[in-house]
């Protein structure tokens, strides 16, 4: 570690670390924010920048607020507690205009948001056990230890309830020591734990567990040791309301773990793509039909692609739950070559959703099919940016853009973008 240095900071990166010059060389140090004049020690110093550990702030920034939650300082879960609400949305616009500097230099970067704490409705809670001693929480900021914790305020109040029962009935247990993670989840039909183990464990053990759960009003699943799903039988599938419709899923499958956000998300998506009874859509990467069921109610019709055979049959029965006749699934991979009936139908707009790593594979497709407008919702700025270039080297246009807080207190930032076919 080198000596206590000061540093007057005048940036932040993406994963909020505060952004220094000395003698030139670029320092980035975790806890400072812009404006601030602080001491801190380089612990690694590199040929391009050193990295350094906060050691006192001795002029604070206007909009450092007090961390909401008892452990920010040592959780890897959160980033941003320690700066205002208002400024981190601003820290995340100013980030993401930069990523999308080539696709959006006239336009208003638009913003969604909601509450920031109280909305997450799914963690995985890791769990261990090393010498007597009960681990359970999240992987660190500084290390890939998991910090036990007492009380996460970005979960949903329930989940918050759920997560401290648990924590305080797994200390007098020992199903601990079989035990790999905790999956916690809310959804409308009510709050579940998901226990995934690691080795088998007697049947007394797992009814005590049964009776916990009924004790505290929460539905469980087991995942076998070895297993990539738990196996789950059809009347205990997990279900969500958007609006007025119902959407079953596994409780593994993905949905969006901001239900307030995913509501205001869908709505804005209607509302961008104004769809008409001549729509035919294209809906990419569609787990079990979140974009496609509200797409099908104003769309003469709906497709939607998913590369989960479990996923597409979820959808299929969500369609017909909701009495939606004007969709239709396939089970498709989309970083491999499609060979479909999807370029047989005169396809007007499509809507894309893909995981972290983009849609670069199927672009050229998108071009083929060539639909007015392209809804790309993007959890991930860069393979938005490199996609969109793409796009709109192909002949779209970016017509709007809004950054979404999906997960506020963190440093992820969700994308979506129109782009409209040129004339
Ligand atoms: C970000 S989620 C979006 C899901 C859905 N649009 C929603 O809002 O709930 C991405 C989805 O893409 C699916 N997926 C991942 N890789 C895929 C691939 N190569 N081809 C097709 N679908 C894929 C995942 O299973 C997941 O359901
Ligand atoms: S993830 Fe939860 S426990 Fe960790 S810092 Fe954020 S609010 Fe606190």
């Amino acid at each position: 570690m080198g000596p206590i240095q000061t540093f007057v900071v005048d940036g932040l990166t993406h994963e909020a670390k505060g952004v220094a010059r000395l003698q030139g060389k670029v320092t980035f140090i975790e806890g400072a924010l812009p404006g601030e004049t602080v001491e801190a020690q380089v612990k690694k110093a590199g040929r391009r920048f050193d990295e350094a550990v906060l050691v006192n702030i001795v002029e604070p920034s206007a909009y450092r607020v007090e961390p909401s939650c008892q452990h920010f300082n040592v959780c890897g879960g959160c980033s941003f507690q320690h700066l205002a609400d208002e400024q981190q949305l601003n820290a995340k616009s100013d980030w993401l205009k930069g990523q999308l500097r080539n696709l959006i230099t006239t336009q208003e970067l638009e913003q969604l948001s909601d509450k920031p704490n109280g909305y997450r409705r799914r963690a995985r809670i890791s769990v261990d056990f090393k010498k007597g001693r009960m681990g359970f929480g999240f992987r660190g900021k500084a290390s890939s230890e998991i910090i036990s914790i007492e009380q996460c305020v970005v979960l949903t109040p329930n989940l918050q309830k759920v997560f401290l029962s648990l924590k305080h009935a797994l200390l007098k247990s020992d199903l601990v020591e079989a035990l790999g993670h905790v999956e916690l989840l809310e959804d409308t039909k009510g709050v579940s734990v998901l226990l995934r183990l690691t080795s088998s464990i007697s049947d007394e053990h797992e009814k005590a567990w049964e009776d916990w759960a009924e004790r505290q009003l929460v539905a469980l699943y087991w995942q076998a040791p070895k297993v990539s799903k738990a196996s789950v039988a059809p009347e205990k599938m997990r279900y969500y309301e958007l609006s007025d419709l119902r959407l079953k899923y596994h409780p593994q499958d993905f949905i969006q773990v901001n239900a307030t956000m995913n509501q205001k998300m869908v709505a804005q998506a209607m509302d961008w793509l104004s769809l008409d009874k001549h729509d035919v859509v294209l809906d990419l990467f569609c787990g079990v039909g979140n974009f496609s069921l509200p797409l099908a109610l104003h769309a003469q019709s709906v497709i939607g692609v998913e590369v989960q055979d479990t996923m597409v049959e979820a959808a299929r029965e969500n369609a017909r739950a909701n009495g939606l006749e004007n969709l239709s699934f396939v089970a498709a991979d989309l970083t491999q070559p499609v060979n479909s009936e999807f370029f047989e139908q005169a396809i007007t707009k499509v809507l894309l959703d893909p995981p972290r790593a983009g849609a670069l594979e199927f672009l050229d497709s998108i071009i083929k099919i060539g639909p007015t407008q392209i809804l790309y919702v993007s959890c991930n700025a860069s393979t938005l940016a490199r996609d969109a270039e793409y796009l709109v080297a192909k002949g779209y246009r970016v017509l709007r853009v809004s950054l979404m807080d999906m997960f506020p207190q963190t440093s992820h930032v969700e994308t979506m973008m129109l782009l409209q076919k040129k004339k």
